[in-house]
């Protein structure tokens, strides 16, 4: 005999484009968000018993991602993602939890002649900003924003010393290296008893995610970096002191390697420590280093 142990469902990878017309200036304004919505709720039967009379087909799921992009704002994502997980939860009684993704594509408004554009945009690298909201009938609204993609890379300020030696360590200490990553830093919100709780906070989202960006570059780019581990944490000390709605930090950093190349079999050509100049940038094996930081009276989970 079996039963079913975890059920959720629903459309992936919608792709949403909105644009705002501003009419007076004749400014627009762009999102490209990529949308996923998982319900859960009575629909055990559907899997039990195929009855499909439960199922709120994906197809309508999509559907209704579009309308509510009509119909509301798309932007602070973490807005839209708690509009339209409520939605699901109040409009169908035997639904009683949403779990919305949004991935949000950076267009960001081209300067031409050192003026901004009023309609063209360029797409900034891989990076996204994230946000996975789940709703929860009877519970609240609990919201996690993210950077994903973010990759930086400095030339030297960073060391690597004072680490465990034993038979298995042929790595040498370094008090100069290249430190490069993609970051991945999340940070999650204490729980929202509402959606109009979310809303009277709106304006809180793209201040935090700006604090976090801002705050990962500068972190990164002038601690005299001892390890990743000891870098990350102090930016994930210096985001949660700012936001006090903040639970937990999180970052999850690759560590990119670039290996020196000894070139001295062509003429002696000196290459090394600190004659490197011509480096061999390595895809993998990588390090991964992650942590979440989170206020003292956090529970550790280690
Ligand atoms: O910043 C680092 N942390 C590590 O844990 C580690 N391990 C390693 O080989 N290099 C590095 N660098």
């Amino acid at each position: 005999m079996s039963s079913l142990a975890a059920a959720r469902y629903g459309k992936d990878n919608v792709r949403v484009y909105k644009v705002h017309r501003d009419e007076r200036t004749g400014v627009q304004t762009v999102v490209e968000m990529t949308v996923c919505v998982l319900l859960e709720g009575d629909i055990e039967t559907s899997y039990t018993k195929a009855d499909n009379s439960v199922v709120v087909a994906t197809d309508s799921i999509k559907n209704t991602i579009y309308i509510t992009a009509k119909q509301q704002p798309v932007t602070p994502p973490e807005l839209f993602g708690s509009i339209l997980g409520t939605h699901f939860i109040e409009k169908y009684s035997h639904i009683h939890a949403a779990h919305v993704n949004i991935v949000t594509h950076r267009w960001v408004r081209m300067n031409v002649d050192g003026k901004p554009h009023p309609h063209s945009f360029v797409k900034e690298s891989g990076e996204t900003r994230n946000t996975q909201v789940d709703v929860h009938e009877g519970k609240g609204i609990d919201i996690k924003s993210t950077i994903k993609d973010l990759t930086v890379l400095k030339s030297t300020g960073s060391q690597f010393h004072g680490f465990l030696r034993d038979e298995f360590t042929t790595l040498k200490e370094t008090w100069d290296r290249i430190l490069s990553t993609d970051v991945t830093a999340d940070w999650q919100w204490r729980r929202f008893n509402s959606l109009s709780e979310v809303k009277s906070n709106a304006h809180k989202f793209n201040n935090a995610w700006t604090i976090a960006r801002n705050t990962t570059l500068k972190t990164f780019a002038e601690d005299n970096s001892a390890s990743v581990q000891a870098t990350m944490y102090k930016m994930g000390e210096i985001i949660l002191a700012a936001e006090p709605l903040l639970e937990t930090v999180d970052y999850s950093l690759p560590n990119n390697h670039y290996f020196e190349i000894d070139l001295s079999w062509h003429k002696g050509t000196k290459n090394t420590g600190k004659d490197a100049e011509v480096y061999a940038p390595q895809s993998n094996p990588n390090g991964l280093i992650k942590c979440t930081v989170g206020r003292a009276n956090h529970k550790a989970r280690l």
